[in-house]
């Protein structure tokens, strides 16, 4: 089973140093070790650190890429926030 994450958790790995988590599609991907070859820069990537970035990711990608590296930099699912 896949490792759940909270958005909250998830926010809290905004940077490459805590791991620059983001979120595709309900997905939770770890790029810190991907960000130097990021085809379009470290840049934009460092920007949506820790928050859900799907509407970008959409906007440049097509399903291929996560085809090709998603399994590899996915470390989870996003569950929902826990209720007080
Ligand atoms: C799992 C996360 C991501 C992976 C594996 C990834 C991978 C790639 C790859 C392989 C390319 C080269 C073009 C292609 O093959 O389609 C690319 C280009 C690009 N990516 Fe990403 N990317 C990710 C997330 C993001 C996010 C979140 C953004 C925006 C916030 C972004 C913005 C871009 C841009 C602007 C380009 C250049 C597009 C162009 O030159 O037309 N990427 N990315």
């Amino acid at each position: 089973m896949s490792e759940q994450f909270t958005p909250t958790q998830v926010s809290t790995h905004s940077t490459v140093e805590t791991g620059l988590y983001i979120i595709i599609d309900g997905s939770v991907y770890a790029l810190d070790k991907f960000v130097d070859e990021h085809p379009g820069g470290a840049k934009i990537l460092k920007r949506v650190g820790g928050k859900d970035a799907s509407k970008q990711f959409w906007k440049y990608h097509n399903e291929g890429v996560l085809k090709k590296y998603g399994e590899k930099l996915k470390v989870g699912v996003v569950k929902e926030e826990a209720k007080l």
